[in-house]
């Protein structure tokens, strides 16, 4: 690998910056948004609640938010976690009668600890649902104010709370009772960080409780950055093949918790610098086994069990058993596609064990999920004839991730 990839905007970034555009007070831009299908679900489910959000210019997208939201109608949440735990908390305190729902698979994403805690600060959902799909009939006067949930199954629930929250009559207090911790902590953190920005007043004294003040949301102007989590299957690229990548504008400081691929390939062995340039990550020597806790950064572990199959000992991970609610029961996932390759993998209750095993091709199914199809364009680097049976599914947040990809690996031929 000899090659610099650059990678499209951050899916997190991009969907907290259209939900807070369409809450704020006035129109908002965005540069650098990420067109994926995520986004797309997420600016087609805002419209339908009264925002117009020109995306006609990819550059720069324009957000102009209703005084009040209201609409009606089906939201379509696709296989989005951010759709279906960020949009429901509006279209609660909407004017408006709104169906959720989604791909197959998002059905059996968990929902059920949000929404009890959205009828709990008095929104009218239809029936006890626990997931999708499910109807709400907003209500505008929605009065907020305390509430419990067990949020160890996604820090999403919470996330999507405190985003709509300044907007309901008492704010939002959401207090975390799981006996479990709140996974991906960083993408909470990410929140807070944004709805400060827009001048709300979200008091973190406490742990796991989470008090967003009632008032306006300040619009502003955004330059969203490279999305680390996607970029992490292309740096891993060079510590798994060798040779040397680049990932160009890599931020220094950043919210996101894909930059944690940085500490991870270093782990493994390869040589990982941040400059100038951006990241460069030179591999070419054996891979390490590690012991990694990714409660924090648990979308990396695809990429990270893959990277780990081809390790010279017993890796594992641990902190992630909340992904078996993912876009697939990940861990079950990656358990048989990595032994379908040769691989010995074992789930246990929060992660994976991982033991070193010459691997060989064979089909690799994705489940629908594009952090599976990372995985396995990883291993078809070294593993002769790993097919992967639907690559289409990387379109969820990087569409061209297939050409992407490939010109990665032509360039890198140029070159030797
Ligand atoms: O808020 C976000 O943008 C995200 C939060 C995390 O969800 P979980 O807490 O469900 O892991 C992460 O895995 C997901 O990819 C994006
Ligand atoms: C868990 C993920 O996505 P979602 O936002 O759908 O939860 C992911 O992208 O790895």
């Amino acid at each position: 690998m000899h090659t610099s990839v650059p990678v499209p905007g951050s899916k997190s970034e991009t969907n907290r910056a259209l939900v807070l555009g369409a809450l704020a007070d006035g129109p908002s831009s965005l540069r650098g948004g990420l067109d994926a299908r995520d986004t797309a679900l997420m600016r087609d489910a805002l419209r339908r609640l009264g925002t117009v959000i020109d995306d006609s210019d990819p550059e720069r997208w324009q957000i102009e938010p209703p005084a009040e939201p209201s609409g009606d109608g089906l939201i379509d949440c696709g296989l989005a976690g951010t759709v279906m735990r960020f949009v429901p908390p509006i279209a609660a305190f909407a004017s408006g009668e709104f169906r959720f729902d989604g791909d197959a698979e998002a059905r059996e994403r968990p929902l059920g600890p949000l929404l009890t805690a959205l009828d709990d600060l008095g929104a009218r959902i239809a029936g006890q649902p626990v997931g999708l799909p499910f109807d709400i009939t907003g209500r505008p006067d929605l009065p907020g104010g305390p509430v419990a949930l067990d949020a160890s199954g996604s820090s999403q629930y919470i996330s999507g709370l405190l985003l709509a929250g300044a907007r309901y009559r008492r704010g939002v207090d959401v207090r975390h009772i799981g006996e479990s911790p709140v996974p991906s902590r960083p993408h909470v953190e990410m929140t807070v960080a944004m709805l400060r920005e827009r001048g709300v007043r979200v008091d973190t004294g406490e742990e796991n409780r989470w008090v967003v003040w009632p008032g306006p949301i300040a619009a502003r102007n955004l330059v969203i950055e490279p999305d680390l989590s996607n970029a992490a299957v292309f740096a891993a690229a060079a510590a798994v093949a060798g040779g040397h990548i680049t990932i160009p504008d890599w931020p220094t400081r950043t919210r996101q918790p894909g930059d944690r691929i940085r500490d991870i390939l270093t782990a493994f062995g390869a040589v990982v610098e941040l400059d100038g340039r951006g990241l460069t990550v030179t591999g070419g020597h054996s891979l390490q086994a590690v012991e990694l806790d990714l409660r924090d950064a648990s979308e990396l572990t695809p990429v990270v069990a893959a990277i780990a199959a081809l390790a010279d000992g017993t890796s594992t991970i641990t902190g992630v058993g909340h992904i078996r609610g993912h876009e697939t029961d990940r861990l079950a996932a990656l358990e048989n596609e990595l032994n379908g390759l040769g691989s010995h993998v074992r789930q246990t209750d929060d992660g994976l064990v991982i033991e070193p095993r010459l691997l060989h091709g064979g089909t690799f199914a994705s489940y629908a999920d594009h952090r599976m199809a990372h995985a396995a364009a990883l291993l078809g680097l070294v593993v002769p004839d790993v097919v992967v049976d639907d690559i289409d599914c990387t379109a969820k947040t990087m569409p061209d991730f297939p050409r992407r990809w490939q010109a990665m690996i032509d360039d890198s031929q140029r070159y030797t």
